[in-house]
């Protein structure tokens, strides 16, 4: 695969009408989105969000209807596979970027693992980010009635309000505190402020040769997930509910609906936790990789977005940074140095009604920090299942 690759991929995602054809509209001016081809798919019978986009142009690709995470996955693979096939045959000139818009209903999840997972493409293409926008009128009853639109902001890089012009200030506040509890690593933006060019909204990858000298710390939401669950080594015999604010009383529920009646106590996004996982000192390869696999394993659909720098014991000076959703996990990429200088292994998980207990204790093992009833590493190793919670 020659330079050029991997090609960005970054997904668009954001609730019914909240706006994303209207941003995309914008962002295809901008000279920083030359040369980039964008996917749209469409929900409906009759596909019009491609008249909507402006630039007619080889760059924009119709999907056949349908909802790209489910009946049209297939068509993104082979329409990511095609563009490479035009790259390489010199039917294109160049593609410096790809934007995904997925529909208003879709999980993100499928459409990144079905770009992450695919033996070819992921040579060909990586992730940069996930833009997902939010209404700022109708953000808050969204999240409360729709798990996908929870599932958008959490796995977001970048979230975009939109409609801030036609909300109240209160209510702005109101759900961009909800949003950074949701996503503590994404940065938030307002599209009725400046500084919602493509600038601030593509680049999110900590491996980009232009963003390499990103803060890994901001890269990892780890700052903001410190106000949630934060594990460093032991550190943490405490009650794990003293942490959490008054949303995490209610998080053991159940319930996967929205009742209607106890409104609060059965929001969606109680289910949506963050958890920082920090050990200082190098950390094997065949650690790292087991506690990954069995947590992919064992509870990989509860997974919703992985970040982590890890310190390896075999090569401390370079940085490994992982990087994943749901069960899928992007190559990992090596860093030449530590890029704020700071050495360590510090992991982001964004997890789904994910027992916390079990991330905890399987990642004190495997760091060799058992604690009391808890299996060491290597009996670990030689039985994965003595973890409760598999
Ligand atoms: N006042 C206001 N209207 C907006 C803003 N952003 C989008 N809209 C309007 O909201 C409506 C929906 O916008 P679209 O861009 O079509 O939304 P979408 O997310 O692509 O919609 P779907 O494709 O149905 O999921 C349009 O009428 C837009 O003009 C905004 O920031 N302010």
């Amino acid at each position: 695969m020659g330079s050029g690759f991997p090609i960005p991929v970054s997904v668009l995602t954001g609730f019914l009408g909240a706006g994303k054809t209207t941003l995309l509209n914008r962002l295809l001016k901008d000279p920083e989105l030359a040369d980039t081809a964008v996917i749209i798919n469409e929900f409906g019978e009759v596909a019009i969000d491609h008249l909507l986009v402006e630039q007619a142009s080889d760059g924009i690709i119709q999907l056949s209807d349908g909802c790209l995470c489910c009946t049209v996955r297939g068509d993104l693979v082979d329409t990511l596979a095609d563009l490479v096939d035009r790259l390489q045959t010199g039917r294109i000139a160049k593609l410096a970027r790809v934007v995904v818009e997925t529909t208003g209903l879709a999980d993100p999840a499928p459409v990144l693992q079905s770009i992450m997972a695919h033996p070819a493409l992921v040579q060909a293409f990586r992730l940069d980010g996930v833009i997902t926008l939010v209404d700022a009128v109708n953000g808050e009853a969204t999240l409360d009635a729709h798990v996908e639109a929870v599932k958008q902001a959490a796995v977001a890089d970048r979230i975009v309000l939109t409609k801030t012009d036609l909300a109240g200030a209160a209510g702005i506040k109101a759900l961009r505190a909800r949003l950074r509890q949701l996503s503590p690593g994404a940065v938030v933006l307002d599209v009725n402020e400046a500084g919602t060019g493509a600038a601030a909204l593509f680049n999110c990858g900590l491996y980009d040769p232009q963003t390499k000298s990103a803060d890994v710390r901001r890269w990892l939401g780890e700052e903001a997930a410190h106000d949630q669950d934060h594990y460093h080594d032991q550190d943490h015999h405490h009650d794990q509910d003293h942490r959490h604010d008054h949303r995490h009383d209610h998080h053991h529920h159940d319930g996967d609906h929205d009742h209607g009646h106890h409104h609060h106590a059965h929001r969606h996004d109680t289910r949506v936790r963050s958890h920082s996982l920090v050990h200082d000192g190098p950390v094997p390869f065949s650690a790292i990789e087991m506690f990954l696999d069995l947590l992919r394993s064992t509870h990989g659909e509860k997974l919703l977005r992985m970040k982590g720098v890890i310190e390896l014991a075999e090569d401390p000076s370079r940085p490994l940074v992982v990087h994943g959703v749901q069960k899928i996990l992007h190559p990992p990429a090596r860093l030449p140095a530590w890029p704020d200088g700071q050495r360590g292994t510090r992991l982001v998980l964004i997890t789904l009604d994910m027992p916390e207990d079990y991330i905890r204790r399987l990642f004190a093992a495997l760091t060799n920090k058992p604690s009391i009833d808890t299996p060491d590493r290597a009996a670990l190793e030689a039985n994965p299942l003595a973890i409760a919670g598999l």
